[in-house]
């Protein structure tokens, strides 16, 4: 590949969530407050002539017509009829299925990048649109900024939460988005509160319950964890954090995590990187 350009995927967390209630389409209200991390996948395009769009790697179970950066690259050109292609590359450094954002986080950084490279001038606002379509996660990662987010995370309020330094784990297992939010048993009728109210308790996650009761290994990960820090869970799990005052603390927390658990430490970001790489101002 010649003329590489290489942009962020950045991972985000849940810093709360709680599930408001159940709309009649199946999908779930939800209260949530999204903060990016410094921390993610990269993405590498090169713009083609030729209309094709081609996946230069292959994600382990995913064939490349399902990889969200391929469905999102041909939602833009659908929308746009614009008649160039892109080669595509991607360096993976997130768990999938880790409820860190990573497939909705690549379909952003693909609209977001593809919309200048090949000029075709749609809004941040339009881009998250379209991407709604891919996943409910998308239109955060498009706006770029951290975010308040009602619906079914698709009303965003923009805000500024502390940038904390976090130690994020991901205990041994996958868990499907879909598959949590079937469970009868998931709390579904949280109180609806003002954001100002939220941002004054201490925070929670309402999988958190049914995802201990269902997988052994994040229960037995938050366990052992609670002695050096309370960890929560992100989105639907399976990955949880911690957060701390400085990246020493982060560090030495993280230096005690058992040797099969993979995990990274990073800082939250209220703008995402791949906003700052192109300073676009969300
Ligand atoms: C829970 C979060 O991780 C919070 O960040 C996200 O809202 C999930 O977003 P996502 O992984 O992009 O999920 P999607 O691909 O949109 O949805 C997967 C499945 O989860 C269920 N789902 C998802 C989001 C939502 N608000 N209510 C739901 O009931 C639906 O059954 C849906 O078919
Ligand atoms: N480019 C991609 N990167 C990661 N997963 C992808 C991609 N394209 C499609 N997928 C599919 O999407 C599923 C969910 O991936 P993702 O990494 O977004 O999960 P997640 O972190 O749990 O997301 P969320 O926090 O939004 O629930 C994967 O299991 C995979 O089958």
């Amino acid at each position: 590949m010649s003329n590489i350009l290489t942009f962020p995927s950045p991972a985000k967390l849940n810093l709360f969530l709680y599930i408001t209630g159940k709309r009649s389409d199946g999908y779930h209200e939800l209260q949530t407050l999204f903060q990016f991390l410094d921390f993610g996948d990269d993405i590498h395009f090169e713009i083609t002539q030729e209309s094709q769009i081609e996946l230069l790697d292959q994600l382990d179970s995913v064939p490349a017509e399902q990889n969200l950066i391929y469905k999102a690259a041909k939602l833009l050109q659908q929308h746009t009829a614009c008649t160039l292609g892109a080669k595509i590359g991607i360096t993976k450094r997130l768990p999938m299925g880790g409820g860190v954002g990573g497939g909705s986080s690549n379909a952003a950084t693909t609209l977001v990048v593809l919309n200048q490279l090949w000029n075709t001038q749609l809004s941040l606002e339009t881009l998250a649109e379209i991407g709604l379509k891919l996943g409910a996660d998308v239109p955060i990662f498009v706006r770029g900024h951290a975010a308040f987010a009602e619906g079914v995370g698709e009303k965003l309020t923009f805000c500024n939460p502390p940038e904390k330094w976090f130690v994020v784990l991901k205990p041994n297992v996958s868990i499907s988005t879909a598959l949590i939010f079937s469970q009868p048993t998931l709390p579904r009728n949280t109180p609806k509160r003002e954001l100002s109210e939220l941002l004054s308790i201490n925070w929670e996650n309402d999988c958190e319950k049914v995802v201990r009761d269902q997988y052994s290994e994040v229960e037995e990960l938050l366990a052992w964890l609670v002695q050096y820090a309370p960890f929560r869970l992100t989105g639907t799990g399976a990955c949880v954090f911690a957060e701390f005052e400085s990246e020493e603390d982060a560090c030495q927390v993280f230096a005690k995590k058992p040797d099969n658990i993979q995990g990274f430490v990073a800082k939250g970001q209220n703008v995402s990187p791949l906003h700052q790489k192109l300073n676009l101002f969300p």
